[in-house]
């Protein structure tokens, strides 16, 4: 279903969602990629700055925003270990970039976090479409959702505060 070089820029993102756990952070990574396949910038989450909105998905969309056109924008792939949250979609709608593929699905991180007994988190769990209807979004990708599983649970394990509201 994947090509080749799409599944390495998922692998990238569990890449980037493992650092960002070693580093204390959610475990979450996404990469931008141009139409032309250049891997144009990727982040990871870095909410333990105490900064709750410092997702990888929205500084893309911010990073889409100042250095390309709208064109360009439109014709991109953000693939992300994680489906978008409603702030990040709203945030990839309102730039106008394009395809997403995600590794494992909001709902599927909702019933991992339940098994774990990680409690709600305080913004309700849309799937994209929900926010940007008509965009097109691809995934999960079963051969890497278990290992997007296992970091969650590392990171449930680990004592680091998740969903706080402070
Ligand atoms: N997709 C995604 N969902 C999240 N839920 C909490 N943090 C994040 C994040 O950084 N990315």
């Amino acid at each position: 279903m994947f090509s080749e070089v799409e599944m390495k820029h998922l692998r990238r993102c569990v890449e980037l969602a493992t650092e960002a756990l070693e580093a204390g952070d959610e475990p979450f990574g996404s990469v931008l990629v141009g139409a032309d396949g250049t891997v144009l910038a990727e982040d990871r989450n870095r909410v333990a700055s105490g900064d709750r909105t410092r997702h990888p998905e929205f500084e893309l969309a911010r990073w889409a925003a100042r250095n390309m056109s709208p064109g360009e924008r439109s014709a991109a792939t953000v693939f992300t270990s994680g489906e978008h949250c409603p702030m990040c979609a709203a945030a990839h709608g309102w730039v106008g970039l394009g395809r997403i593929v995600y590794v494992s699905s909001s709902q599927q991180l909702v019933s991992w976090l339940a098994e774990l007994g990680v409690p709600a988190s305080p913004v309700s769990p849309l799937p994209i479409r929900a926010v940007v209807p008509g965009l097109l979004v691809e995934g999960p990708v079963p051969v890497l959702a278990d290992q997007v599983r296992e970091l969650h649970r590392r990171f449930a394990q680990s004592g680091h505060p998740r969903h706080s509201r402070s």
